[in-house]
């Protein structure tokens, strides 16, 4: 099995590919990078984190002999054979870097325009390959999955943006407010927090509270805190960014749920009867909603998304939907 990370020398790309380099020994991992030396630095010390596993530390991780190769290309020199079509997944996270206006609340769109070009740039390339399944990670990641699809050709399901990390983030702060809520039942774990979450990666996030649950129990929440959840959803990727010195975004979180659904696809697919996954893919009708691509419940196949599931949305969670909708195709000029 082969993972292309399409911006792999960069923060998010590397932290993928470190993730998925270790979780899968035999896994083959190209980086591509116009900044290929940096990347070739990332590919050098991924090499050696794997081949280590190898060696007798108590017992081997694996056999010596399935270790797979972390290699690197130049995008921008037409690499041959092509990354693309050697590829089962595709991982995007080419992006402009980070300016002094990305680093607040809303900074996701500041890179709009230039990651939209490298978007249709990357589209045309992928365009000669057959589909392959393609996590879209690059911000304002909705937008970018989008103008990806079409410049590429590909069927809709081969795209999947990526806007996982938000559940996660979710999930630790309403732990928090129900384990404050009766301390002496004891801490809950965000582990055993369900709670969806659709529409936009970014202001227009759509949790879907009607849902939620606690170790497996529904769980209601007054508005006045619903607004604070959100609040600490929306801000806490930028108190990360500040808090590391402006330097790097969640590479953790972000890292960790990206190989989750790397793994998946390469297994093909979810299990049938486990929840869906959020995952951002354009939309034809469904939801009432249609040449927008935004976050909403999918079933994975080898492939991609095998299947969009419409829930049914309490009315104000439907006409979020509905804003974070009109937000995305507002800014890709689509009205
Ligand atoms: N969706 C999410 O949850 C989420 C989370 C974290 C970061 N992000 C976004 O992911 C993107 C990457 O973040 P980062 O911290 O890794 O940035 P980064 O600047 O460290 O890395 C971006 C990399 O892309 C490369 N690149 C630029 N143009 C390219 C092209 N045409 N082809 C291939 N590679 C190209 C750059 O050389 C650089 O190495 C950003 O847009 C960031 O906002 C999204
Ligand atoms: O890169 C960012 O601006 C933040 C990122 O989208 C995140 O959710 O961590």
């Amino acid at each position: 099995m082969h993972v292309l990370v399409v911006g792999g020398g960069g923060t998010i790309g590397s932290t993928v590919a470190y993730t998925l380099a270790t979780q899968h020994p035999s896994l083959e991992v190209t980086l591509a990078d116009p900044k290929a030396e940096r990347a070739e630095g990332h590919a050098i010390d991924l090499f050696h984190s794997r081949s280590h596993a190898a060696h007798a530390i108590g017992r081997p991780e694996f056999e010596a002999s399935t270790l797979g190769d972390v290699s690197v290309v130049d995008p921008t020199s037409s690499p041959e054979p092509d990354p693309v079509e050697a590829a089962d997944a595709i991982v995007v996270t080419a992006s402009e870097p980070r300016s002094s206006d990305s680093l607040e609340r809303g900074g996701r769109l500041s890179v709009l325009e230039r990651n939209l070009e490298i978007a249709s740039d990357l589209g045309e390339w992928f365009a000669s390959a057959d589909p392959t399944p393609t996590v879209v990670v690059a911000n304002p990641s909705d937008r970018v999955t989008h103008r990806l699809w079409e410049a590429s050709g590909w069927p809709r399901g081969s795209f999947l943006g990526y806007s996982l990390s938000e559940t996660a983030r979710i999930a630790d702060e309403i732990a928090r407010r129900v384990s404050a809520r009766e301390p002496s039942n004891g801490d809950v774990s965000p582990a055993d927090v369900y709670c969806p979450i659709l529409g936009e990666h970014g202001e227009h996030i759509v949790p879907v509270f009607s849902r939620t649950t606690v170790d497996g129990r529904p769980v209601e929440f007054a508005e006045s805190e619903r607004v604070e959840i959100l609040d600490y959803v929306r801000s806490v990727p930028y108190d990360v960014i500040e808090m590391r010195d402006n330097g790097d975004s969640s590479r953790w979180v972000t890292g960790r749920g990206i190989s989750l659904i790397v793994s998946r696809l390469l297994e093909g697919g979810t299990d049938p009867d486990a929840d869906p996954v959020c995952l951002a893919t354009p939309l034809d009708g469904e939801y009432g909603l249609k040449g927008v691509t935004l976050s909403v419940p999918v079933v994975l196949d080898g492939d991609g998304v095998a299947e969009i599931v419409e829930w049914d949305l309490s009315t104000d969670e439907r006409e979020r939907l509905e804003r974070a909708a009109e937000s995305i195709r507002e800014s890709l000029g689509h009205r």
